[in-house]
């Protein structure tokens, strides 16, 4: 990585011609990461319109000692120390990928929420600048860019970068979108920004911790009042039968173009049920949900922090039908806010008191869907917020549509037969997850369990994700 040392104290000038030589590089197509940008980060918003208040044009970087040492985001903006917890090199590397933005890309639910919260909210993003955290290829960039911003910076740490360049020139975008590489937390920005966009949704919503960045993004370059694309999100966890995976997985085996193979079942059971491992599925009925889920963890992009983030605690108590119980499964939603109104028609089934959201549905359509206050907190993703009519969802719930990031299952040691007679047994614990303290892209949860079976059988098992 190329160190600009000295460059502490910039004009405005400057700094947009350095944000010009980011964006040419892409186009001189040189592969090495070499242009990461190392500044002092500009002080927060209100601490520069005083500074240009008396000074026009200028701004006094050196005063702006306000990046804390001890602080995680120190700790995010400077992984290139003796350890790097961020594991930023293999982090990056893998996003270079073409294959994993084709699974992301043509992940159609995923992308058409982008799509059409982008491109329905029209009123929100003419004129607006825009900060698209980790571009990828630079697909939300160019929706915003269509949608009419005035002009989106579009970040990437990753080789692809160069290749967002190349979209945004083909599609006559190069004025408006600066591509610029380098880790969002090393670039000086010429500008504040009106609202930032990202991806950074991981398996089990927060694997690859990519939520900090945005989170710093958040608290350095974003306007008073600005807003974030998506602005809210949670986890669910509820207990599952997984029928159809165990089908899938293990009883394949026992008839296989007419060859009797089920002496294979135990083998492929045991490597199913290794401890430690959680498994990716989608589950495709969601009646294989046995109970009401619990909401896990709730982030409201508005407010969270990256401490707030770093470990969640929670009880549960499930009550569970007779049959088949596998362990668990979690999967999550997320909200965009500020859609324009009147997106689609309003269903005729809709009366007075309910009101109109929108979803994506397993077509990756939008959809109206009409609500009423007292369902906010049914269902397999209740809100934890007061839904407005111009909100859209993207549930990744069981029966609700696959997407790459399926469900996350924390399968079971063993199958569970549950006969509890006429009564529902309880399934009750706690749940933990906490940041890797090391690695701190992963995380461990961790889960303590009873199950009122006769005799009660408790369990203890800790996953790394
Ligand atoms: C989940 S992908 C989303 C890509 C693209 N926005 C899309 O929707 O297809 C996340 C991207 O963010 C980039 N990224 C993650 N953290 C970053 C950071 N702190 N600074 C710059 N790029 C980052 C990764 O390299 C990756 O390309």
């Amino acid at each position: 990585m190329k160190m600009v040392s000295g460059e502490v104290s910039k004009t405005k000038d400057t700094i947009l011609s350095i944000v010009g030589e980011i964006g040419d590089q892409g186009n001189e197509g040189n592969n090495e990461i070499t242009n990461d940008v190392y500044y002092e980060l500009p002080p927060p918003p209100d601490f520069v319109q005083e500074q240009i208040q008396e000074e026009p044009g200028k701004t006094n970087f050196e005063q702006a000692e306000w990046v804390d040492p001890n602080s995680n985001y120190y700790a995010s903006a400077h992984t290139e120390g003796v350890q790097d917890t961020y594991e930023d090199v293999e982090y990056f590397s893998s996003y270079s990928k073409m294959s994993i933005h084709h699974e992301m890309v043509f992940d159609k639910r995923r992308t058409a929420v982008y799509f059409h919260a982008i491109s329905k909210s029209k009123d929100f993003f003419k004129d607006k600048v825009v900060l698209d955290v980790g571009c990828g290829t630079g697909i939300l960039s160019c929706f915003c860019a269509k949608a009419g911003a005035k002009r989106v910076y579009a970040v990437d740490a990753s080789d692809m970068a160069y290749n967002a360049e190349l979209v945004v020139e083909r599609n006559g975008l190069g004025d408006i979108v600066k591509v610029m590489k380098g880790k969002l937390e090393h670039i000086a920005f010429p500008e504040y920004v009106d609202i930032i966009v990202s991806e950074w949704i991981g398996s089990f919503l927060i694997f690859e911790s990519m939520l900090e960045s945005v989170i710093y993004a958040r608290d350095h370059l974003l306007k008073p009042g600005g807003v974030l694309f998506p602005s809210k999100a949670a986890l669910y966890f509820g207990p599952v039968n997984v029928e159809s995976y165990y089908e899938k997985h293990i009883n394949q085996w026992e008839n296989v173009f007419g060859l009797d193979m089920s002496c294979l079942v135990p083998m492929a059971r045991e490597e199913l049920l290794e401890n430690k491992t959680i498994r990716n599925y989608y589950i495709e009925n969601s009646t294989a949900v046995l109970d009401k889920p619990i909401t896990l963890r709730v982030l409201d992009l508005n407010k969270i922090t990256i401490k707030d983030l770093s470990k969640t605690v929670s009880n549960f108590d499930f009550k569970i039908p007779n049959g088949k119980f596998h362990g668990f499964a979690a999967w999550f939603s997320i909200w965009f806010e500020n859609l324009d109104n009147n997106l689609a028609d309003r269903p005729s089934t809709l009366e007075k008191d309910d009101f109109i959201y929108y979803v994506i549905n397993k077509e990756g359509e939008l959809v109206a869907k009409d609500y009423k206050h007292d369902q906010m907190d049914k269902g397999l993703t209740p809100k934890f917020f007061e839904l407005k009519s111009n909100t859209l969802e993207l549930s990744t719930a069981p029966g609700d549509g696959d997407t790459h990031w399926k469900q996350v299952l924390f399968l079971h040691p063993v199958e569970k037969h549950i006969n509890n007679q006429d009564e529902k047994t309880s399934i009750s614990g706690t749940i933990r997850v906490c940041q890797n303290y090391h690695y701190r892209r992963h995380w461990f949860v961790e889960l303590s369990v009873s199950c009122k079976t006769k005799p009660t059988h408790h369990y203890y098992e800790k996953y790394l994700i």
